[in-house]
């Protein structure tokens, strides 16, 4: 799994394990000039996800959830809510399943096919998690629940439909500041999605 040359994990400790893991890694790095120099970083893994726009072209609209987000609230979102893409861990899903599964849970649409866009690292410096981009059509006859997310696990989703320009609007108002929601929306922009 490891094939850099220039790198050599010495150790590995897992400092907490509470719901996700975080681990201290030492390692040995050679730099440019053939020095070897000891370092140690930090790795949060919370698993990988899978995030998906959903549009609809006749309608020029998009799907997007809003919930709590208490990292934010602890980093300068006043209210803490996030407007956001639907997404939803892997589990041991492949990613294509998890966004189906996810996106019927978060906002009630059975999804019919679904278009991978890219990967993307999202904080490559200190969470270890792969993000998998999806964008799929849908449609009023789609519709089997109220979505919401999962009981459970005390998921509190609200879904909104927007207008697709709105969206844009507000990414541009800082309304919508979601990383992955932005680079969805700017995707679907970029490559005219909602184009008839
Ligand atoms: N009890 C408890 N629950 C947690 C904790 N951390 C997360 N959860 C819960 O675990 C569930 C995970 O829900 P998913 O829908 O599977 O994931 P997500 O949080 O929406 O993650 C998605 O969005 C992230 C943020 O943009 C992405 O980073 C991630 O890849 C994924 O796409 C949520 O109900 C969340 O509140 C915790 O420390 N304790
Ligand atoms: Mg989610």
């Amino acid at each position: 799994m490891f094939t850099n040359k220039n790198v050599k994990i010495v150790s590995e400790e897992v400092l907490s394990d509470n719901w996700y893991t975080l681990r201290k890694f030492t390692f040995d790095y050679q730099r440019k000039d053939g020095v070897w120099e000891r370092q140690s970083r930090e790795a949060y893994d919370r698993g990988n996800g899978a995030t998906i726009l959903l549009y609809n072209k006749i309608k020029q609209s998009i799907i997007l959830t809003q919930q709590f987000r208490l990292p934010t609230y602890t980093n300068g979102n006043a209210t803490g809510m996030m407007i956001e893409s639907c997404a939803g861990l892997l589990d041991k899903d492949n990613a294509e399943a998890c966004i189906r599964r996810e996106t019927e849970e978060e906002t009630g649409y059975k999804i019919g096919s679904v278009k991978k866009i890219f990967e993307a690292y999202m904080s490559p410096g200190s969470v270890t998690e792969i993000l998998y981009f999806f964008v799929a059509e849908y449609d009023e006859g789609m519709k089997m629940g109220a979505g919401g997310g999962c009981d459970a696990e005390q998921e509190n989703i609200e879904v909104m439909e927007i207008a697709f320009e709105k969206a844009v609007q507000m990414l541009k108002s800082g309304e919508i500041r979601d990383a992955k929601t932005m680079m969805l929306i700017q995707y679907a922009q970029l490559n005219n999605l909602l184009a008839a």
